[in-house]
């Protein structure tokens, strides 16, 4: 993260059109990290040298080690966070943070379930959601940096490839947007305004039928996860709709043969409908395993209900986070 005119551009990385990561430094000398960017959290954690061997996951990822670093400061107030796909515990340290050099309270990770920190490509996370998201009150990455105004918009922008192989697999731009990764004009919703970067959804669509959400609902729009979630009672009618069969829980695949023929679904968000065509939703593992990018997952009260927008939704639209206006704009990615 090296700002310029306002600006710093972080290149992320796409493995397998499912998990997109870049690079941050701490400590001094400086400690590689690679982290996802996540929309759905607020907090930064990475492995902690101190974790047991036990924990695979922490023995196959980078580790940061305090002892190393001459401007660590000690905290050790223990931390602990979940995610839909799995949790973490760790302690508190503080050290300085990337390009831009904050001074950060970030998460020693000392307990990593395998399952699924094993299937991480990246090492820790790095939250950019609002401070009310914040584990232990802290004060996020991005408000750290906003507050040095050194940024030209207190904004960032997420662009994720659609293609393993293209080289950037994606971006992460602070203080404003790319114009090589958008065509056409933003669209503008505003968050729920409940300090998460979260939207009301009008209605979810398959064909040019609105099926889902027809009362309005809750939908978070979120970088940190791969695929779109939604209520198990929608997307299983959704799934059946679509020809899809339940795999394993919650995990869909169609015949490969049939993904021509599937339908649009779209999204409706602020007025404007956002689709996505059987080749935006649809993941090809080989010639004739095709998994569905929809997964049933019934988040409860009061996090939830809610629909979570991820990786394979950001893919197809360009996205402005904006902490300026608490508003997301959305355009067609290029
Ligand atoms: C980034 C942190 C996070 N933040 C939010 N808001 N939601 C979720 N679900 C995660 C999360 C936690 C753990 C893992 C994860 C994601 N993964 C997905 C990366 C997505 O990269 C964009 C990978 C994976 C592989 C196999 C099966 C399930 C998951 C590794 C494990």
């Amino acid at each position: 993260l090296s700002p310029s005119n306002g600006t710093a551009s972080t290149a992320l990385t796409n493995y397998l059109d499912t998990q997109y990561f870049g690079e941050i430094i701490i400590g001094s000398p400086a400690q590689m990290f690679n982290v996802v960017f996540d929309t759905g959290s607020a907090n930064l954690w990475v492995p902690s040298q101190s974790c047991s061997p036990l924990y695979t996951a922490c023995f196959t990822h980078n580790r940061y080690d305090a002892s190393k670093s001459l401007t660590h400061i000690h905290n050790g107030t223990g931390f602990s966070i979940q995610y839909a796909s799995g949790n973490v515990r760790g302690f508190l340290s503080e050290d300085i943070v990337g390009g831009i050099p904050v001074v950060q309270v970030f998460a020693e990770a000392t307990a990593l379930p395998a399952v699924p920190f094993i299937f991480a490509k990246f090492d820790g996370v790095l939250g950019m959601g609002y401070p009310d998201m914040a584990i232990d009150g802290i004060t996020p990455v991005f408000d750290r940096i906003m507050s040095q105004d050194v940024l030209k918009e207190q904004v960032f922008s997420v662009y994720y490839s659609r293609d393993p192989q293209r080289i950037p697999g994606g971006q992460l731009l602070l203080g404003g947007t790319e114009s090589k990764y958008y065509t056409g004009t933003f669209n503008y919703v505003h968050t729920k305004g409940e300090g998460k970067w979260e939207v009301t959804m009008k209605g979810v669509s398959v064909g040019m039928e609105t099926l889902f959400c027809t009362e309005g609902c809750t939908a978070m729009i979120d970088t940190g996860s791969s695929f779109i979630t939604g209520p198990a009672s929608s997307v299983s009618v959704l799934m059946r709709t679509i020809g899809a069969v339940e795999l394993a829980e919650g995990e869909y695949t169609v015949n490969c043969d049939l993904v021509m023929s599937l339908p649009i679904v779209a999204f409706h968000l602020g007025g404007q409908a956002y689709p996505l065509t059987q080749e935006d939703y649809i993941l090809r593992f080989g010639e004739d395993i095709c998994t569905v990018t929809f997964r049933a997952l019934d988040i409860p009260p009061p996090t939830g209900p809610v629909w979570i927008l991820g990786a394979n939704f950001i893919a197809r639209y360009y996205t402005k986070f904006d902490r300026r206006n608490n508003r997301i704009g959305f355009a067609q990615a290029a």
